[in-house]
């Protein structure tokens, strides 16, 4: 569950006084209940990396209230905000894999996190692997893939610990329709098992073929809820 109450955000400029710094949100308020999914939606520049951003805690809200998994994010210490980063999947509009670990190691990055046992690590990365098509490549090195075998990387390393909240910023942009609409898939068995999931996107034929609730930004403010 995550909820949000006026909400405003506002980037540090370097050397700028606070009045001038620039905001990036204004007065967001909505709620996601446990295994609900919404698009994130608005036109370039609305708003959508910078809300994603605060979900994902790599910025905290400069004004209003938000309670991410039951923790209010404004209270919470930094040990309990490193917990629940773990629990937390994001795929990056630039994938952000760590270009000198291979894909194996990437995708097992969250799994080696919560310590699991390695025998367990091996089973569940060479099975989403699979998953995503890519059981050839678990050797190779990031700079090494395609594109679109890259964002694969990032969405089974996003997912392979079945987060509780998972956050994706254009996830498709680099996929063709199938694998795209595999995504889908597995956003929908995500959701059903409790994972609640907001995708930001640009892709008008996606939100044709999967329509839900739409969460739209313009200028930084919420324009639509429903
Ligand atoms: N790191 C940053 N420092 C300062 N301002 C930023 C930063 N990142 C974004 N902004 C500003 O915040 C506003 C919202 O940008 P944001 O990236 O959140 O939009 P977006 O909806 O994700 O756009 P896009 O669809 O192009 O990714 C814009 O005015 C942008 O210039």
């Amino acid at each position: 569950m995550i909820r949000l109450r006026d909400v405003g955000f506002r980037y540090d400029a370097p050397g700028a006084s606070g009045a001038s710094a620039p905001i990036a949100l204004r007065q967001i308020s909505f709620a996601v209940p446990q295994g609900g999914f919404r698009w994130l939606l608005g036109p370039s520049g609305a708003g959508k990396s910078s809300l994603l951003r605060l979900l994902a805690l790599g910025a905290r809200p400069t004004a209003g209230t938000l309670e991410i998994l039951g923790s209010n994010i404004g209270h919470a210490s930094r040990a309990a905000l490193a917990r629940l980063r773990r629990r937390i999947g994001i795929v990056h509009q630039d994938f952000r894999l760590l270009p000198d670990l291979p894909v194996f190691d990437n995708i097992a990055l969250p799994l080696r996190l919560q310590r699991r046992p390695e025998d367990e690590v091996r089973d569940e990365v060479h099975a989403i692997l699979d998953w995503v098509g890519l059981a050839s490549r678990a050797t190779a090195l990031p700079p090494q893939l395609s594109g679109g075998e890259q964002q694969r990387v990032a969405i089974a390393r996003a997912v392979i610990h079945r987060p509780a909240l998972m956050l994706a910023d254009e996830p498709t942009n680099a996929l063709d329709e199938l694998q795209a609409n595999r995504l889908m898939e597995l956003f929908r068995d995500l959701s059903g098992l409790g994972t609640t999931i907001l995708v930001a996107t640009h892709n008008e034929s996606l939100i044709r073929r999967y329509p839900a609730h739409e969460l739209e930004l313009a200028q930084g403010r919420l324009v639509r809820d429903g």
